[in-house]
């Protein structure tokens, strides 16, 4: 196993590496920091120093422990916090007892709690480490020593805030980016796995039970062909806008194919979801798109049974869609519940529902 790769690796899914962004760098700042820590046990043990070195070897163990659950679990060890406090006492006690070198690792502290802690808390944070070095400066060093040290350490407080609140802000549009289709706004499939089995978890756990409804618009290609991409482009915003208008804030509105759009719906059995993919099939075809378009859907719905992964859920739903385009179009079909040997099938993606 290679000890240098991040739980995420970014050659392989740029999605993926977005939206584990965090998982990397709260990865990577433990796995450093260990190796920059370790040593320092030994080397203050043999000082006498047996308090800083037990707050070194506890530091230590957090980082492995951190390390270890991001790496088998894809999880935060006590939502790494524990490195910050960590950090910051031993960076104050150790200028307290050792003066200078102890104080050169208050720097990479502070640094490190930007990246770690949400920017509010890391402020507040900050403020009171930078505090607490102040004190412990001024009745440690010359009131020379004390102005630089404090200064400086404010200075760098104040980049690595900037720094770690605009790279928050580009990971927050980086991961819209990757998860939202840029033409409608909905989601795309990059967490539709995720999601389904989120609901299915709901399910198994708490008999809450969700379901789902596939929906898409009829003869689409003839809208393009007549009317123009852009038109289509247009006709597809209105329609996301629409559906939008008449769902509820937990629900989730995905776009998972060009004209193809599925609503998940939390706590929802089939006989209400059905009657919600009635009233949207009568939203998109009683009022034409752009004031001459008429346009209908088709739909299906399927509620989630007890044992089904989410590929077979959404197949069994891919399945009624596609019946009720055989069966003439702008209808909602119900989909059949799964028979036992479909239960066990593998979580790849269904196919598209055919032409
Ligand atoms: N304007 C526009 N068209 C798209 C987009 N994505 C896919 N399409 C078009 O959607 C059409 C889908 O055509 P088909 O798969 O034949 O489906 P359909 O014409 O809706 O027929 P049925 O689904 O069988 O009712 C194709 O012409 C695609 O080019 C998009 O983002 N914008």
């Amino acid at each position: 196993m290679n000890v240098f790769a991040s739980p995420n690796s970014l050659a392989t899914n740029p999605t993926l590496a977005v939206l584990g962004f965090k998982k990397q760098l709260v990865y990577h700042l433990h796995f450093w920091a260990f190796i920059a820590v370790a040593p320092l046990v030994m080397v203050q043990w043999r000082q006498d120093h047996f308090l800083l070195s037990s707050i070194l070897i506890l530091f230590c163990l957090n980082a492995l422990m951190v390390i270890a659950f991001l790496r088998f679990r894809n999880a935060y060890f006590f939502k790494g916090r524990l490195f910050p406090l960590l950090a910051v006492v031993s960076a104050a006690y150790s200028t307290s007892i050792n003066g200078h070198a102890g104080l050169y690792w208050a720097y990479p502290a502070a640094t490190a709690l930007f990246f770690l802690l949400p920017l509010r808390e890391a402020i507040v944070s900050n403020t009171i480490f930078v505090t607490v070095m102040a004190v412990v400066s001024f009745m440690k060093f010359p009131e020379a020593d004390f102005w630089r040290i404090t200064f400086s350490l404010g200075l760098t407080c104040l980049f690595a805030m900037i720094f770690a609140w605009l790279v928050g802000k580009l990971q927050q549009e980086l991961t819209r980016l990757a998860t939202t289709d840029p033409l409608t706004g909905c989601l795309n499939r990059s967490q539709l796995a995720d999601i389904l089995n989120s609901q299915i978890q709901m399910r198994e756990r708490y008999e809450r039970v969700s379901s789902l409804v596939l929906l898409d618009l009829d003869f689409f290609k003839t809208i393009n062909d007549q009317w123009g991409h852009l038109a289509g482009d247009r006709v597809l915003r209105e329609m996301a806008l629409r559906m939008r208008k008449r769902l509820r804030e937990s629900d989730q509105l995905f776009r998972i194919g060009g004209e193809e759009f599925m609503i998940v719906l939390p706590e929802t059995r089939q006989k209400d979801a059905d009657s919600l993919a009635q009233q949207l099939l009568t939203s998109i075809s009683s009022r034409p798109f752009l004031e001459d378009i008429k346009i209908t859907a088709s739909a299906s719905v399927a509620e989630v049974c007890q044992g089904e992964t989410w590929s077979v859920w959404l197949n069994r739903a891919d399945q009624a869609l596609y019946e009720a385009k055989s069966r003439g179009r702008n209808q909602v079909v119900n989909a059949v519940r799964p028979s036992p040997e479909h239960l066990e099938e593998s979580d790849e993606l269904p196919n598209q529902v055919p032409d």
